[in-house]
């Protein structure tokens, strides 16, 4: 299948991240909105991910759209198709059973959330969760799927995070997104999640974000942070399709991506 819109030339992949559109699905027995379509479409807009993250109670999404993502992104083979949740609760049935109809899976993402939880609101712990997370991270590595880390922007524990073994970290950014309005607890933020960004690729660990990350706050984050790989956006993101659709909100959420790709090498041009 021949995308409609290139992926873009930011470096940073936009992983758009599907639970709201199955939250919806899940209010009556007709199925639709189609999580399925809702992906296809985003894909189709330049997105070059899907997240998903089947919590244990499939209050959003369930098992079987797993799969029927998984088979979807077969036809996506340039596309990455990353899942999270708790490798302790569900999760890592979960992969193997992605694993075992032989669906893609291109990335775990490890999130201490529990079971009920209402949304995710903190990372791992270290040295408290590290030697659990070891063999995890090495059970999900032998699945063939890179292994995150929902981290907060802590520059000490990164090198925690490359001990037990982890691929990249997912820098938590709910404490950005919150900082917004005030411009120098933004600029604080920034410094927190710079530094753990640094952190992170001094120890060899790809970075991804995520958590309320939107239109507004993307840009400044993309531009002040180095070296982010991934930016999985759900609720924002849905939200705003809910007004523009998904194709226009893709190439929107894109357009930021790239703009703020290019003005990160403009001001270092201008720092020569
Ligand atoms: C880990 C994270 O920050 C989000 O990806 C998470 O998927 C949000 O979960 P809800 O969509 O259930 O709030
Ligand atoms: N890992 C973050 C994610 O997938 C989506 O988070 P949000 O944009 O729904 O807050």
């Amino acid at each position: 299948m021949t995308p409609a819109t290139s992926p873009g030339t930011s470096s940073t992949a936009l992983s758009v991240n599907l639970n709201k559109v199955a939250l919806v699905r899940n209010t009556r027995h007709l199925g639709i909105p189609s999580v399925v379509r809702a992906a296809t479409l985003c894909l189709e807009a330049g997105a070059q991910g899907i997240t998903i993250h089947p919590r244990p109670d499939e209050r959003h999404v369930r098992l079987g759209d797993v799969f029927e993502l998984g088979e979807l992104m077969r036809s996506w083979p340039d596309r990455e198709f990353n899942i999270e949740g708790n490798p302790l609760h569900n999760l890592m049935n979960v992969a193997r059973e992605v694993k075992a109809k032989g669906l893609p899976l291109h990335q775990l993402t490890f999130v201490p959330d529990s079971e009920g939880q209402f949304t995710s609101d903190h990372g791992w712990s270290f040295p408290q969760d590290e030697e659990k997370l070891r063999t995890l991270i090495a059970q999900g590595q032998a699945l063939g799927a890179r292994v995150s880390l929902f981290m907060d922007a802590d520059a000490v524990a990164m090198s925690a995070a490359r001990a037990v073994g982890a691929d990249r970290v997912e820098l938590y950014t709910e404490p950005y997104a919150a900082a917004w309005q005030q411009p120098s607890e933004r600029a604080l933020q920034l410094d927190r999640f710079r530094a753990a960004a640094q952190a992170a690729a001094a120890v060899g660990l790809g970075v991804n974000a995520g958590h309320d990350l939107n239109r507004e706050n993307l840009a400044a984050f993309l531009r002040q942070v180095p070296g982010v790989r991934e930016v999985s956006i759900g609720h924002a993101l849905i939200a705003d399709a809910l007004e523009m659709g998904y194709s226009a909100t893709v190439r929107a959420y894109r357009m930021v991506m790239d703009e703020a790709q290019a003005g990160s090498h403009a001001s270092l041009a201008e720092a020569g």
